[in-house]
C-alpha cells in the first residue's frame, strides 16, 4: 500500500513510522509543510523538533512542495495536521478530486469560521469543504512517543464508509498496533475533542494537589458531559465507554506526556493560557475547542459545567480557587439526571 501522511508534526511522524515499520511494510510519504524540515528529516532520519530520539523507518520518504503534486497514486491519505489546517487540506484534496480513502488523525472542534457560527467537527467540516470524498477519523488513546517507538497500543477507525474503516485497518493494524472499526464517527470525534478539554481541568486538578478522589470524580464526571454532548450530537451512548471515550479521557487526563494535561499543570501555576501554550511548543487542542464544546452543548441545552470551569479558567475570568467552589458547590442532582 502506498500511503501519504500529510503533516509532519509528532503524531503524523509517529503514524508515518508505524505505516512504515516491517510487520506493516506499507510505503509512506511524509510531506512536511516547511521544506527545510523535509529536508532535514530525509537526510538525518529524524524528527527532532516534532519527535527526537526517533528514526524514521527506511519505507518512509519526507517529501516537501505543494500538496497536489504528493498525492497521485496513494492508496490511503492521512492528514496529520491540527485541527487549524484540517479545511484548506480537504480543499486541496478536493481540488486535486483525490478518490482513495481519507482519514484525518486531529481530535478537536475547528474555530468557528465566522462570529456568528459555531466550531465545527472535522466530518462537518469534510461535509462542507469535500463532501464526496471517502473519509474518516483515526482516534483513541495513543500517545505519538509510544506509538513510534512500536509499545502496544490500540486505536478506532471511525467513520459511515466501510472502504475507510477496512483502509485504515489494512494499514495500521500490526502486531503493536490493533485498529477497532466504529461506524459512529460523531461518537468518536465527540470523544476526541471533549477528552482534552477535560485532561486540561485533570491538570489543573492534579497542579493544585486536590487528591486522587477529585480526580476520579472530576474523570467520571467529565464522561458523564462527555457523553451528553455526544448523544445530544447523534452519537451512540456505548462509543464512551470505549477506546475514544473512556479509553482516550483516562490516557489523556492522567499521562504525563499529554499536552493538553500540561496546559492545566502549568495554569494550577499561576501561567496564563498564552503563557502555558507557547512554553510547550506543540499544539494542545483542548485550548482552542474548550468554548466551542461549551457553545455547542449550550445550543444544545446540554449542561458541562467542568467544560466551562476550563473556559472561565483559560480565558482568566476565574481563578482556580473560584472555579473550585463554584463546581462543588452546585445543588444536589441524581447521578444521571
Ligand atoms: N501527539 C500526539 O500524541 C497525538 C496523538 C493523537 C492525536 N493527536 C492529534 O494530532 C493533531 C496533530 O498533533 P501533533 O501532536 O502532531 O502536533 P504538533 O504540535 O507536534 O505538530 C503540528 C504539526 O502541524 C503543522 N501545522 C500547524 N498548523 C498547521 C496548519 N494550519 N496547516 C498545516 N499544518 C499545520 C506543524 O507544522 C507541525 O508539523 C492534533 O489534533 C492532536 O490533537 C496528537
Ligand atoms: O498530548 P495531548 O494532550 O494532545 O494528547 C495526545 C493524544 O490525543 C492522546 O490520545
Amino acid at each position: 500500500m502506498h500511503i501519504v501522511v500529510i503533516g509532519a508534526g509528532a503524531w503524523g511522524t509517529a503514524m508515518a513510522c508505524a505505516a512504515a515499520r516491517p510487520a506493516g511494510g506499507h510505503r509512506v510519504t511524509l510531506w512536511a509543510r516547511a521544506p527545510e524540515q523535509a529536508q532535514a528529516m530525509q537526510s538525518t532520519r529524524t524528527n527532532p523538533r516534532y519527535l527526537p530520539d526517533v528514526v524514521l523507518p527506511a519505507g518512509v520518504s519526507v517529501v516537501s512542495g505543494p500538496l497536489a503534486a504528493a498525492l497521485p497514486g496513494a492508496d490511503l491519505l492521512i492528514i496529520g495536521t491540527p485541527m487549524a489546517g484540517l479545511r484548506s487540506t480537504l480543499h486541496t484534496l478536493a481540488q486535486a478530486k483525490v478518490t482513495a480513502p481519507v482519514a484525518w488523525l486531529c481530535k478537536g472542534f475547528e474555530a468557528p469560521t465566522t462570529a456568528d457560527a459555531l466550531g465545527l467537527m472535522a466530518h462537518e467540516v469534510a461535509a462542507q469543504v469535500a463532501p464526496g470524498l471517502q473519509c474518516g477519523a483515526l482516534s483513541g488513546p495513543s500517545f505519538a512517543l509510544e506509538v513510534a517507538r512500536a509499545q502496544p497500543t490500540c486505536l478506532v477507525a471511525a467513520s459511515a464508509h466501510a472502504a475507510v474503516r477496512a483502509a485504515l485497518q489494512a494499514a495500521f493494524h500490526s502486531p503493536a498496533l490493533r485498529v477497532y472499526a466504529n461506524a459512529d464517527i460523531v461518537g468518536v470525534e465527540v470523544g476526541g475533542a471533549v477528552k482534552n478539554v477535560m485532561a486540561i481541568a485533570a491538570g489543573l486538578c492534579d497542579g493544585l494537589a486536590l487528591g486522587l478522589n477529585a480526580r476520579a470524580a472530576l474523570l467520571t464526571r467529565g464522561l458523564a458531559e462527555m457523553t451528553r454532548l455526544g448523544v445530544a450530537l447523534g452519537a451512540k451512548v456505548e462509543t464512551f465507554m470505549g477506546l475514544s471515550g473512556m479509553g482516550d479521557l483516562l490516557l489523556t487526563a492522567t499521562g504525563d506526556l499529554s499536552r493538553n494535561r500540561k496546559v492545566g499543570l502549568l495554569l494550577a501555576q499561576g501561567l496564563s493560557q498564552e503563557a502555558a501554550v507557547q512554553s510547550l511548543g506543540h499544539v494542545a487542542e483542548g485550548v482552542y475547542s474548550a468554548r466551542t464544546v461549551v457553545q455547542r452543548a449550550q445550543a444544545l441545552g446540554v449542561e458541562m459545567p467542568i467544560a466551562m470551569a476550563v473556559v472561565q479558567l483559560l480565558d482568566g475570568t476565574a481563578s482556580p480557587q473560584q472555579v473550585l467552589h463554584a463546581l462543588m458547590g452546585r445543588d444536589p442532582k441524581g447521578e444521571y439526571v
